[in-house]
């Protein structure tokens, strides 16, 4: 008998062999794929899969069971890789602020591509066909129809297609931002049966969700725009509708700041819901200000979502759950939501955002010192300039910095003296208030913090600070308040 040393690095050879064989056959499976999907042949050949599986019966009486399931093995993951080849993506004119890819990557084992084209290339994209599915956006949703085979009814009615499947060389087009906004409805619980409902916007998406709210039996639907009448400076007739939907880009990045001049909610008596189908920034005003008012509110992230969630059932020819959703949500909010600190000069804001950002492996932003970058020492500018000075600067800078997301920012104390930074902060912030003893607090180099008592201070801004925040957070221990901010994050963001 050989001893098992001897033996092993026998085995150890022929594995060697074997993964470098394996390697060529994966090689040559990939260029069986690509012939296939340059000729339009499916995928799967059956009755080639059958040959194989015969011949090695036949031909080893040895082993011939064992190497039968190793090749159905084999050839399961050979079908797997051809699969990958297939190309998925989204077809558009400018992508580069687009969310498909992490949407769809979260959801299947496929890679997802964006195919950026002109209008004069769509004819030659579509003659050859090289793809096996594809989400459309924006300008071209209208566009593709002339390419397909067949077209579902719901993406006829609404004259707008967002995803194309191809099986076997034919085209099929649906509509399932239909789907999404209909699930954003009902994920909120925002009832349309017999409801006056104005439309922000006369643009293709307007167009899906006029189509939604007819399906739902919608009382009246009115859509307000810049160009066709009614205009949004009509806006007066319809102050008494309940429900408002934006369809409009406004406020989007990256000019988040901007709004409907002639929109506003506080004129809306029976307001019940606003709906808005923007997803970049999180919240955009017209949410906040409804979240402000308490008014049921939706922003566009589930829309979104749910559309892409939809348009994989179309890829992968299967049922996806709609857990899907809320976990590719929670999960973006878990990559991309800021979290804001806020709270009394010297309660620990800083220092605490400093540890997040490592533990969570963030940018960190302080407000202060990007203020100092640009502007010098802050005790200086304030005895220079006066605080309305600094005041208006701070806002500029968390302007710029609220449209960004992934990151842990730490404001300065007074940020809460100004109503805008609410808005700058909340459009993708979680905001938590930092509260430590007021006789704790550092004053050094705080120049309103020196000049009054801190407990007036405080007497002054506590309301405001309670406005701004979604949590507050006793800071005892710097890690331990750091650790209970990471876990209180984590639980708002799962729904
Ligand atoms: N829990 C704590 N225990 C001890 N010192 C703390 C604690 N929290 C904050 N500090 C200290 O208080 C000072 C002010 O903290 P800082 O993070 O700069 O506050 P802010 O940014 O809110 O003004 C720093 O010297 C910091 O080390
Ligand atoms: O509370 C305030 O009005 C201020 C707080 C300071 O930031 P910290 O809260 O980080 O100390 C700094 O922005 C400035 O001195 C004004
Ligand atoms: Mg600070």
């Amino acid at each position: 008998m050989r001893n098992i040393k001897d033996i092993r690095f026998d085995i150890d050879k022929v594995d060697e062999k074997l993964i470098k064989l394996l390697e060529k056959r994966f090689d040559l499976s990939k260029e069986v794929s690509l012939y296939k999907k340059e000729n339009n042949k499916p995928i799967f050949d059956k009755e080639r899969e059958n040959e194989i599986l015969k011949n090695l019966e036949k031909e080893n009486k040895k082993y011939g069971p064992y190497f039968r399931e190793i090749y159905k093995t084999i050839m399961e993951q050979s079908k797997n890789l051809q699969k990958k080849c297939e190309r998925y993506g989204l077809l558009g004119k400018k992508l580069g602020h687009s969310f498909s890819k992490i949407i769809h990557e979260k959801i299947g084992n496929y890679t997802y591509e964006y195919f950026e084209k002109d209008e004069d290339e769509l004819s030659d994209f579509f003659q050859k066909r090289d793809f096996k599915a594809i989400n459309v956006t924006i300008p071209y949703k209208n566009d593709v129809i002339k390419y397909l085979d067949v077209i579902s009814d719901k993406a006829e009615k609404i004259g707008a297609v967002n995803t194309i499947v191809n099986i076997e060389g034919k085209l099929y087009g649906y509509n399932t931002d239909y789907e999404g906004f209909l699930y954003n409805l009902k994920k909120h619980k925002i009832d349309i049966n017999g409801k006056k409902v104005l439309i922000l916007g006369k643009g293709a998406t307007s167009n899906t969700v006029k189509v939604v709210l007819e399906d739902l039996g919608a009382k009246k639907i009115v859509r307000l725009s810049r160009r066709f009448k009614p205009f949004f400076k009509d806006v007066s007739n319809y102050i008494d509708y309940q429900i408002i939907i934006n369809t409009t880009p406004v406020g989007m990045f990256p000019n988040n700041e901007k709004k409907l001049s002639d929109i506003n909610i506080d004129d809306f008596k029976n307001l019940e819901a606003f709906v808005d189908c923007i997803y970049n920034p999180f919240m955009t005003n017209l949410s906040i200000d409804s979240k402000i008012k308490g008014i049921t509110f939706a922003t566009g992230l589930d829309m979104l979502i749910a559309q892409g969630v939809r348009a994989a059932e179309y890829f992968l020819g299967k049922k996806i759950d709609d857990k899907k959703i809320c976990q590719i949500r929670s999960s973006i909010f878990k990559e991309q939501m800021n979290i804001a600190l806020i709270g009394m000069p010297g309660s620990g804001k800083t220092s605490i955002a400093n540890i997040l950002s490592k533990k969570l492996d963030r940018e960190f932003i302080d407000i202060d010192c990007e203020f100092e970058k640009k502007y010098g020492n802050i005790e200086d500018f304030f005895k220079r300039y006066g605080e309305d000075e600094f005041r208006i600067k701070e806002s500029e800078i968390l302007k710029e910095y609220g449209k960004k997301v992934g990151l842990v920012i730490a404001c300065g104390g007074g940020v809460i003296k100004k109503e805008i930074n609410y808005y700058y902060l909340k459009q993708n912030s979680f905001i938590v208030n930092i509260k430590r003893d007021l006789d704790k607090l550092a004053i050094e180099g705080r120049p309103l913090s020196l000049e009054k008592r801190i407990e007036d201070l405080y007497k002054e801004r506590k309301d405001l600070y309670e406005k701004f925040e979604d949590v507050s957070v006793e800071n005892i221990d710097i890690n331990d308040c750091s650790d209970e901010i990471i876990r209180i994050f984590y639980e708002n963001i799962s729904y």
